[in-house]
């Protein structure tokens, strides 16, 4: 079916408070046009992310009463650790209270200075702690990636001439692991196939590289070679996703996306040693390696939540809904990233506001006119997001979009039907858009707590 109707009934609802325009130009300039800075009870439509804002099952809730909050050797991270053995695969896990966790031990672990770590496109979090351990990220994703209406089925793919290349200019003792994320986030969403998974594990393994993973949205890329790849229409997601991390060292994971909960995450690897390091590593800053931050009851949560999210109907309906929005926004000839990605729909801003240069910040001012429109709220993903170079100017991203993230089983497609209308109204008046300007702008990851004044 095109589109699945929602494969639950609804249990328990929260409901949503509609603002009026004049509240909201009040409510949106005291964020100082930042989206990330509305509070939250002034947001009719979340669609700032998908981390953390999924709905739990009435089993993950009941997971909650279980919460054996032992300091040491809780019952739920035994369930949690032989949840990720099972789904994912690999021998050792180490719990973390969010992916950030995860990228926190790994980069510390694996990088020295002035490592170079190559990736398919950077994302925020990742490179800023291979940054802050001496590693220079190094974008080996296909140029197509980049390019907003160029369709491909697996547009996150790795350009294995660029990794090959990098090998050869700086050494393979230069670097320590590729990442691969599945899918690619700051791309749109976009998933890897599992032939290019192969070669990428083929090139490494002859160079002694380990191949680590950004497993985040790996269920989603699973979905997605099932649809697209030759030979896999008759697996199983779950078949899938456990081949896809078969090639993979280790991963980490921000247990706030698919594996839908509203906190965790862990650092998983097949190597012994790296596990022991890991453990030792840990108590620092996440606490025992058997909680990680993280409470019993959000371990057996997340447990519960890691076998749902590879039930077919489930992550059926969850991409189907996302390409649902996706295909109204095309259809009424709104500039998209396509194809439409696994976790969200990306508006291509430069298109939308060709009157805008990226100095005038037009993803940003996008998202808040977006809002002051309809109440909805979404992501700058463009200049502000990208940050500053070494030399302190602009880093300009090719990319310049804003993100309308879909939480898991918790709108109905009535509510994609208000954004896409929302979108439709505002590009037949995108003309009257203006820019924005800093007047606030953080040392480090700025797009979190920036603030905007309109040119
Ligand atoms: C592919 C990938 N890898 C790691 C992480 C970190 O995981 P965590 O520490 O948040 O659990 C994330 C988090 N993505 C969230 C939240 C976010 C984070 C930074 C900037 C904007 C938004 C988002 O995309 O909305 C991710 O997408």
């Amino acid at each position: 079916m095109k589109y699945p109707a929602e494969p639950f009934k609804i249990k328990t609802v929260e409901t949503i408070e509609m603002t009026s325009r004049e509240e909201r130009e009040d409510i949106v300039k005291e964020a100082g046009y930042n989206t990330f800075l509305l509070p939250s009870k002034n947001v009719y439509i979340d669609l700032l992310t998908d981390s953390g804002t999924s709905a739990m099952s009435d089993k993950q809730w009941a997971s909650l009463m279980i919460g054996d909050e032992a300091y040491g050797g809780s019952e739920n991270w035994f369930k949690l650790r032989d949840a990720v053995q099972e789904i994912y695969g690999f021998d050792y896990v180490v719990p973390t209270h969010q992916g950030r966790g995860a990228e926190n031990l790994l980069s510390q672990i694996m990088i020295e200075e002035g490592d170079y770590i190559p990736g398919n496109m950077y994302f925020t979090t990742t490179k800023a702690h291979q940054e802050l351990n001496g590693g220079k990220f190094v974008d080996v994703i296909i140029d197509e990636a980049h390019k907003p209406s160029v369709e491909r089925d697996f547009k996150g793919n790795v350009d294995l001439d660029k990794y090959k290349k990098l090998i050869d200019e700086v050494g393979a003792d230069k670097i320590p692991y590729i990442c691969v994320a599945v899918t690619v986030n700051m791309a749109g969403g976009q998933p890897v196939s599992m032939e290019n998974i192969k070669k990428v594990k083929e090139i490494s393994e002859k160079h002694g590289i380990k191949v680590m993973s950004d497993a985040t949205r790996c269920v989603e890329n699973a979905y997605y070679i099932k649809e697209r790849e030759d030979g896999y229409q008759d697996k199983s997601v779950r078949e899938i996703l456990k081949e896809m991390m078969s090639y993979f060292d280790g991963c980490t994971m921000s247990g706030k996306k698919d594996c839908l909960v509203n906190i965790g995450g862990f650092l998983a690897m097949n190597d012994a040693d790296m596990y022991q390091e890991a453990t030792s590593l840990v108590v620092m800053y996440e606490g025992m390696p058997t909680y990680g931050g993280m409470a019993g009851r959000d371990m057996e949560a997340m447990a519960t939540g890691i076998y749902e999210s590879v039930d077919e109907h489930y992550i059926e309906h969850r991409i189907k809904q996302v390409r649902y929005l996706g295909d109204k926004l095309a259809e009424a000839g709104i500039p998209i990233i396509k194809p439409v990605g696994g976790h969200a729909v990306f508006l291509d801003a430069r298109e939308f506001l060709p009157h805008l240069s990226q100095d005038q910040l037009p993803a940003q001012a996008l998202a808040a006119a977006i809002y002051l429109d309809s109440g909805v709220r979404a992501m700058e993903r463009g200049v502000v997001s990208a940050g500053r170079d070494a030399d302190g100017s602009h880093h300009y991203p090719k990319l310049e979009t804003v993100r309308l993230t879909i939480p898991r089983r918790v709108y109905t497609y009535a509510h994609m039907d208000v954004v896409a209308n929302s979108v439709i109204d505002l590009y037949e008046k995108r003309d009257k858009i203006s820019g924005l300007k800093f007047v606030y702008e953080p040392p480090t990851l700025r797009f979190f707590t920036s603030k905007f004044e309109p040119l």
